[in-house]
């Protein structure tokens, strides 16, 4: 017996694609399935400018496959140096569509991130104006935080106090992983919208450190227990519209994973779509995976909703995804949920 759903097609509002040879082997992943994708500005070095952007968005463009329509929407990523008037302009240009905040050392190159938050009240006063969303990585960097407790503790001491003294600022809580970041979304009602990733509705903690570490499920934030995956999963399955999927798919060679001081991050572009459409289904919420996929992004950003669609299958037998994706950059392993996935696109 097959079962297929059709749903617009869908975007994912939180993408790495890196640069390069690893570019050209993920661009595809992504692009076969997603119209658009919010485009993580942490590369070495970082996106910080509108001409770094646009530049950016170009050799994107040039190395996407012919037959593949994809928009990448653009940002820039915060510096304590970043110019308000540039920023402004990226946006008014069409150039930018988000800016993006990592505190200094929290993840994966965020090294010329910020430390000092009043250094770049100027810029977020000009995006609060200007309407311009910010993307922020939640977590603390304090060395005497826990790492599990970094995203609650962000929101108390920084996120929270940063949005009051901002009115106005519209702010996009990246890739939570906590009922507190849940809770604190909903109990917000403006300008205020979280993503989640797919490997975060499937995983905790004990998947990576339980019968021996599993580099390949290591991630920032990193997965917290199984009452906060569950939190997630009722947030993205709820259908509000604050709540949305970007996947944070993350590549980094095997190699770098597979290490004495591995990278963190999962890459799930491949198989995104077939995993959602189950967790959907195991919550009897297979129609509300359109809100939280295709639907409740754009509305966030203020974007039209994608025309064309995305049909998923779902047959008798386990769907075959990749184990790995080639790259000149080494072989990129593709996140496993552990499960088999009966839904494929
Ligand atoms: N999520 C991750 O674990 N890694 C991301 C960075 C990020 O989104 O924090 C990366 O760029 O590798
Ligand atoms: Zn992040
Ligand atoms: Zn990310």
């Amino acid at each position: 017996m097959t079962q297929s759903l059709t749903i617009r097609r869908p975007d994912d509002w939180h993408l790495h694609l890196r640069d390069g040879a690893m570019m050209q082997a993920v661009l595809p992943e992504t692009a076969r399935h997603f119209a658009r994708a919010i485009v993580m500005p942490n590369l070495v070095p970082p996106v910080v400018t509108a001409a770094q952007a646009a530049a950016y968005r170009d050799r994107i463009l040039s190395a996407l496959p012919e037959d593949m329509a994809f928009r990448p929407l653009m940002t820039l990523y915060m510096t304590e140096d970043t110019d308000p008037a540039d920023v402004a302009r990226a946006h008014a240009d069409g150039i930018a569509t988000a800016v993006k905040l990592y505190p200094a050392g929290a993840t994966t190159n965020s090294a010329s991130g910020v430390r000092d938050f009043d250094k770049v009240r100027a810029v977020l006063e000009k995006m609060a104006e200007i309407g311009m969303p910010l993307c922020m990585h939640g977590e603390v960097t304090t060395h005497d935080v826990d790492i599990f407790d970094r995203e609650a503790v962000f929101i108390e001491t920084v996120l929270d106090p940063l949005r009051r003294a901002t009115p106005g600022l519209r702010v996009v809580m990246e890739h939570i992983t906590t009922a507190q970041a849940a809770d604190y979304v909903r109990a917000n009602d403006t300008g205020l919208g979280a993503t989640i990733t797919t490997h975060h509705l499937i995983i905790n903690r004990n998947h990576i450190l339980v019968g021996g570490i599993k580099p390949h499920y290591y991630c920032l934030p990193v997965a917290k227990r199984e009452e906060h995956r569950k939190a997630l999963v009722t947030a993205a399955t709820s259908g509000d519209a604050r709540f949305f999927l970007g996947t944070d798919s993350a590549p980094h060679p095997d190699h770098l994973k597979e290490h004495a001081c591995g990278c963190a991050g999962c890459f799930t572009a491949t198989n995104t779509m077939p995993l959602l459409a189950h967790v959907f289904e195991a919550e009897g919420a297979l129609d509300r995976l359109e809100a939280f996929a295709s639907l409740n992004g754009p509305g966030f950003y203020g974007l039209p909703v994608n025309d064309t669609t995305l049909t998923l299958t779902k047959s008798d037998t386990p769907t075959a995804f990749p184990e790995k994706i080639g790259s000149e950059a080494g072989p990129v392993t593709v996140f496993d949920p552990g499960f088999p996935v009966y839904w494929s696109v």
